[in-house]
């Protein structure tokens, strides 16, 4: 952490954070922002926490938070606003093409996911390998992804696809990639029962690669289990769904106890609250606290 003589910390990319967090056996959680309240809350819990933390904007919210520019303006004003001296990143998550990419690096994140696991491994790798050439020649770390994480649609969980050690070690070697989103049984939004995560395969592909793995749909993994994927190689875990219900079901109790309560101020000022206390809280699961 700074100290008080030194200038505040402007946005990191998530390289040396991300060794560093390997090296000492903890993990930095990814917060995805929702709105403005949210970058508030998860600076709050990092600075409460002496945490560094990743601020993920997600793809495809992008656009509805006001575009590359205004999320990379928020995130700056709010460090600066709110002293924030823990290391910070941010970093576009599930991009979804090399151009994207490119536009969230020349707008000022530190970070970027090339989400190319849709497509066959050879293509995935020449997306991947473009856009590392592109970021690293301005100081800007990338995660890319092998596999499919699932997804909960109409509570039923589809879509999981087991990443391939020897498509992993590939795509590392031939990319140069900082971090490796390997899918291995993890869903975005809720599990249906415990999460089943294939921990061998993640020994082997952490074993095989070195590269510091990342946990997507790490809402509602048990304790035990994030902390035996951290110590098979994972240094960030990936956190929506779970701070999103703090905020939501915070938002239903003050409706819920005043029904002409119409300020916004009144109504998500709980709901901030409960989300940085869910983010301090997994902070301390993935025991990144006190390693800023
Ligand atoms: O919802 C998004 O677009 C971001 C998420 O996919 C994020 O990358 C993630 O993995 C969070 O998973 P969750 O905790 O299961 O929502
Ligand atoms: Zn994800």
């Amino acid at each position: 952490m700074n100290t008080k003589e030194n200038v505040l910390t402007p946005l990191v990319s998530m390289k040396e954070m991300l060794l560093k967090a390997k090296r000492e056996n903890y993990a930095v959680g990814q917060f995805n922002i929702n709105h403005l309240e949210s970058i508030q809350a998860f600076l709050a819990a990092g600075e409460e926490e002496e945490s560094p933390l990743i601020l993920g904007a997600s793809d495809r919210l992008i656009d509805y938070l006001g575009g590359f520019q205004t999320v990379v303006s928020m995130v700056e004003s709010l460090v600066k606003e709110m002293s924030i001296s823990v290391p910070v990143a941010l970093h576009l998550d599930h991009g979804k093409s090399v151009e994207r990419c490119k536009a969230a690096v020349d707008a000022g994140f530190t970070s970027v996911m090339i989400d190319g696991s849709h497509f066959p491994i050879d293509e995935n790798i020449i997306m991947t390998k473009e856009v590392v050439d592109y970021a690293h020649s301005k100081g800007v770390s990338v995660e890319a992804e092998v596999g499919s994480v699932g997804g909960t649609e109409d509570g039923v969980v589809g879509g999981v696809k087991y990443a391939d050690p020897n498509e992993c070690l590939k795509l590392v070697e031939e990319t140069d990639v900082d971090a490796l989103a390997a899918a291995l049984g993890s869903v975005h939004g809720p599990y249906q029962g415990e999460p089943k995560l294939g921990f061998e395969e993640m020994k082997q592909i952490s074993e095989m690669t070195q590269v510091p793995l990342v946990l997507h749909g790490g809402s509602g993994i048990p304790i035990y289990q994030l902390q035996k994927a951290i110590h098979f190689g994972h240094a960030k875990i990936n956190v929506n769904t779970e701070c999103i219900q703090a905020w939501t079901n915070a938002v239903r109790k003050v409706l819920s106890a005043d029904a002409q309560v119409y300020e916004p101020r009144i109504i998500h000022t709980p709901a901030k609250e409960a989300m940085k206390e869910m983010a301090k809280s997994k902070m301390r699961e993935f025991m990144s606290s006190k390693k800023a």
